[in-house]
C-alpha cells in the first residue's frame, strides 16, 4: 500500500516540532546572548584600563580595545541572527512548507528531496530543513518542469532531474492533503486555495505563485518590465512578490528604502500594508504620485494643464535673464540685487548643464559671504559689537556667556556672531530662494498660472534634485498615468530598473492624452531604458461568470485569450430601479443576503451618491481615501476608490449613470467596477436619475 501520506505526515510532524523547539530555546538563547555581552562589557571594560603611557602601552591599548569592539560585534551579530531565525520560525509554524521537490543531481546515485516555505529555515548549517521560496532551487518548483532541467546558483548552470513535485495542504503539524503534479494543466493548490473562504485581507500568493507570474517576480535583467494584465491576474500581488524577492536576492546591498512603490490611493496602500509582514521583508518606501509631488513642490498650484513635454526641451535650451532671480535681503538690505546675481550667473561657464552654472552660482555667492564674514571678523567696529551683545544675545549665540581674553578669541567670537547673522541668508542662498522658478515657467511656456507638476519638474530639472540612490520603482495601475507623470518619474530616478503594471482596460482617469502600452514602451525606450513587455491571462480574482461579464466590457476578442481558475459560479443580477427611493429599498434588501464575515462594496460613480446611500443605510460604512477597509461588513465608496481593491461582493449602484456612458472611459470603467467582485455581482440602474 501506498503510505506517501503517512510518510508525509511523519516529516510534517518532525519539522514541526523542530521549529517549535527552536521557539521555545530562543527566548533563553536570546536573553543569555544579552546577559553574557553586558557581562563581557562590564568586565571588559575594568580590564582594558586605558593606558596611553607610553609608545608600547598605546599599542596594547588599542589592541585590547580592538579585541573588545570584534567580541562586543560577535555577541550583536548573534543577537540580530538569533531575532531573525525568531521571525521566521514564528512565521513558518502555522505552515512550515507548501511544497517539495525532488532533485536527481547527475552524479547522485538518488534524488534528494527539498521541501519550500515561506521562508527558509536550517537547524544546523549544513541541513536546509525549509529552502525559502525565493532561493534558485525553489525556482523549480515555480517552473512547473518534470524531469531534465536546470536552474542558475551564483551565476552557474546546474543540470538536474525533477523527479517529483508535490504540492502540500497544511496547517501548523496536520497535512490535509497531498497533490503530486505531472504536468500541471490546473494546479491543485491553487484551485483549493482560491476556492476557500479567504478572509477578506489580501493574502501573499506565495505557495501557488504560478509559471508566468514567476519570471516576472524573478526579472532581474529587464532594465523596464511592463506588465499588461487582466483585471485579477495578479499584478499587485506579484508587485509586492517581486519586491521580497528583490531585497532576498540583493540582500547584500539593497535596503528597503532603495524600493519605491507607487500606488494609486492611500486606501490602496494601507491594504496592501497587510501583505508585506507576511513575507518577512520591511516595506518599501510608497506613496501615492501626489505624495510624491508635494516632495518636490509644496506649492498647492492651481492650473491643472501640465507641460513637461515643452519644459523637457526648453529647459536644457534656457538662457536666464535678470527677471528670472530674486533679490536677496538681509535685514531690509540687498545683499545681492536680481541684476548682480544675473552678473555672477553670467561668468559661471556657458558650456556647462544649466543645473551645474546654478549649483556653481550658489557656491561663488555662498563664499563671498563667507569671505566677508572673515573679513569683517577682523575688523575692529565690528568687533566692538560682541562687546555690545546683551548676555541673553550671547546665550542665544554661543550658548554660554563669553569672555574672549586675546585677539584670536575675540576674532573667533566675532566671527561666530557674524556666522549666527548670517544663518538665514546663507540657507537661503543654499536652497536657492534666489531663483524665480515661477517667473521661469511662466516666461518658458507663456502661461499666467502654473501647474504644480511643471512647477516639481522644473525645480527637478534646474536645482538638480534626482534621486540617484533609488534602485527599483515600481508603479502600479500605470494606465492612469499621463506622458508628462511617466517622464517626470524617468528624470527623477535616473537610475531605477521599473516595474509598471496596469490594465489597459482599466484606464479610468480623465488625463488628457491616455497612454497605451505602446506609447509607455516607445518613451521609456526613447529614454534609453529597453523594455520587456508580458501579459498577464488569467483571472484569479473573480468567478468564471464575473470574468465573463468584466471582460466583454475590455475587448470582446480578449475573451478567446483568457483563462479563468475558478470555473461557473454566480450569474450577475442586473436590477432596474424607477428612482433613487426605490434603489435604496433594494440596496437593503441586497446586502441582507450577504455574508456577515464577507467584505463587500457598494460601488458609486460619484462620492455624493456614496454619502447619500451611507445616510440612508446604516449598515453602510463610507470609506474615504484614508482610511483602512474594514476586514468584513459593507462598505461604500465611489469607483475612484475601489481601484485596485477586491470584495467578494459587489453591488454597483447606479450603471446607467453619464458616467459609465462616457465615450473614451465609459466601458472601461464599467469593466472595472465589475471586476471588483470575486463571488457576487449585483448591478442597479436608476429609470429617473436626479
Ligand atoms: N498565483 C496566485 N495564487 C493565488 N491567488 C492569486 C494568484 N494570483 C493572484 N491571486 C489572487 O487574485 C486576486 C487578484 O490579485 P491582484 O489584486 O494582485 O490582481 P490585479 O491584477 O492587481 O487586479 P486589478 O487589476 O483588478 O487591481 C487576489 O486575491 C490574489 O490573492
Amino acid at each position: 500500500m501506498d503510505n506517501t501520506f503517512e510518510s508525509e505526515q511523519a516529516h510534517l510532524s518532525l519539522v514541526h516540532q523542530t521549529l517549535q523547539n527552536t521557539l521555545d530555546n530562543i527566548d533563553n538563547l536570546l536573553s543569555d546572548n544579552a546577559d553574557t555581552a553586558k557581562n563581557f562589557k562590564k568586565g571588559a571594560g575594568k580590564e582594558t584600563a586605558l593606558n596611553f603611557d607610553s609608545y608600547a602601552d598605546n599599542l596594547d591599548t588599542f589592541a585590547a580595545i580592538e579585541t573588545m569592539n570584534k567580541q562586543i560585534d560577535y555577541y550583536n551579530n548573534k543577537q540580530t541572527q538569533l531575532q531573525n531565525t525568531k521571525s521566521r520560525v514564528t512565521r513558518l509554524l502555522p505552515a512550515p512548507y507548501f511544497a517539495r521537490i525532488d532533485l536527481q543531481y547527475p552524479d547522485e546515485t538518488e534524488a534528494i528531496p527539498f521541501y519550500i516555505g515561506a521562508a527558509g529555515f536550517s537547524p544546523t548549517p549544513e541541513e536546509p530543513m525549509v529552502l525559502d521560496w525565493r532561493s534558485p532551487i525553489a525556482d523549480l518548483y515555480y517552473n512547473n518542469k518534470i524531469g531534465k532541467t536546470y536552474y542558475i546558483a551564483n551565476d552557474r548552470k546546474i543540470n538536474i532531474n525533477v523527479d517529483t513535485r508535490r504540492q502540500f495542504l497544511l496547517h501548523d503539524d496536520v497535512l490535509e492533503d497531498i497533490f503530486d503534479t505531472d504536468v500541471a494543466i490546473q494546479d491543485p493548490l491553487l484551485v483549493k486555495t482560491l476556492q476557500e473562504n479567504k478572509n477578506n485581507q489580501m493574502g501573499s500568493i506565495t505557495a501557488t505563485i504560478q509559471k508566468e507570474q514567476n519570471v516576472i517576480i524573478r526579472d532581474t535583467k529587464s532594465s523596464a518590465l511592463l506588465v499588461n494584465g487582466i483585471a485579477g491576474s495578479g499584478k499587485t500581488s506579484v508587485v509586492l512578490q517581486r519586491i521580497a524577492y528583490l531585497l532576498y536576492r540583493y540582500r547584500d546591498i539593497l535596503v528597503s528604502n532603495d524600493v519605491l512603490l507607487l500606488t494609486p490611493n492611500t486606501l490602496f496602500t494601507n491594504y496592501i500594508n497587510q501583505v508585506l509582514p507576511s513575507l518577512g521583508e520591511e516595506a518599501p518606501l510608497q506613496m501615492t504620485f501626489e505624495q510624491l509631488l508635494e516632495q518636490f513642490s509644496a506649492n498647492q498650484l492651481k492650473s491643472s494643464t501640465s507641460h513637461v513635454q515643452q519644459l523637457a526641451v526648453k529647459l536644457d535650451e534656457l538662457d536666464l535673464v535678470t527677471d528670472d532671480f530674486r533679490n536677496i535681503k538681509l535685514n531690509g538690505e540687498t545683499i545681492f540685487s536680481q541684476a548682480d546675481i544675473k552678473n555672477l550667473f553670467d561668468q559661471t561657464p556657458d558650456s556647462l548643464v544649466l543645473s551645474k552654472r546654478i549649483t556653481a552660482l550658489t557656491t561663488v555667492m555662498v563664499n563671498q559671504i563667507e569671505d566677508n564674514i572673515e573679513r569683517d571678523s577682523k575688523n575692529g567696529k565690528v568687533q566692538a559689537e560682541l562687546s555690545d551683545l546683551t548676555d541673553t544675545q550671547q546665550d542665544k549665540i554661543f550658548g554660554k556667556i563669553i569672555s574672549p581674553n586675546s585677539d584670536i578669541a575675540f576674532q573667533r567670537a566675532t566671527k561666530k556672531m557674524l556666522q549666527w547673522k548670517h544663518k538665514k541668508l546663507l540657507k537661503q542662498l543654499e536652497q536657492k530662494s534666489w531663483l524665480n522658478i515661477t517667473q521661469i515657467i511662466k516666461s518658458v511656456l507663456k502661461v499666467t498660472e502654473i501647474n504644480q507638476l511643471d512647477y516639481a519638474y522644473t525645480r527637478l530639472k534646474l536645482l538638480n534634485l534626482v534621486q540617484k540612490r533609488l534602485k527599483f520603482a515600481m508603479v502600479d495601475e500605470i494606465q492612469d498615468y499621463s506622458m508628462d507623470q511617466i517622464l517626470f518619474l524617468i528624470t527623477a530616478f535616473p537610475n531605477a530598473k521599473w516595474t509598471l503594471v496596469g490594465d489597459q482596460f482599466q484606464s479610468i482617469r480623465e488625463v488628457s492624452e491616455p497612454l497605451t502600452f505602446d506609447d509607455l514602451k516607445t518613451i521609456f525606450e526613447q529614454h534609453k531604458i529597453k523594455v520587456t513587455k508580458r501579459n498577464l491571462y488569467t483571472s484569479y480574482r473573480s468567478s468564471g461568470t464575473i470574468t465573463e461579464a468584466f471582460v466583454k466590457h475590455g475587448s470582446p476578442e480578449l475573451i478567446n485569450e483568457i483563462n479563468t481558475v475558478q470555473v461557473g459560479g454566480k450569474k450577475p443580477e442586473y436590477i432596474e430601479n424607477n428612482d433613487t427611493e426605490e434603489l435604496m429599498t433594494n440596496l437593503k434588501l441586497q446586502i441582507n443576503d450577504f455574508d456577515d464575515d464577507e467584505l463587500s462594496a457598494i460601488v458609486t460613480s460619484n462620492s455624493e451618491l456614496a454619502q447619500s446611500i451611507h445616510d440612508k443605510i446604516k449598515q453602510t460604512a463610507l470609506s474615504n481615501d484614508t482610511e483602512r477597509l474594514p476586514a468584513n461588513g459593507i462598505v461604500v465608496l465611489q469607483l475612484t476608490l475601489a481601484k485596485g481593491l477586491e470584495f467578494d461582493n459587489v453591488i454597483v449602484a447606479d450603471i446607467n449613470a453619464d458616467y459609465y456612458k462616457d465615450a473614451r472611459f465609459g466601458e472601461n470603467r464599467i469593466y472595472t467596477a465589475f471586476s471588483r467582485a470575486s463571488k457576487t455581482l449585483i448591478v442597479n440602474s436608476i429609470k429617473n436619475l436626479d
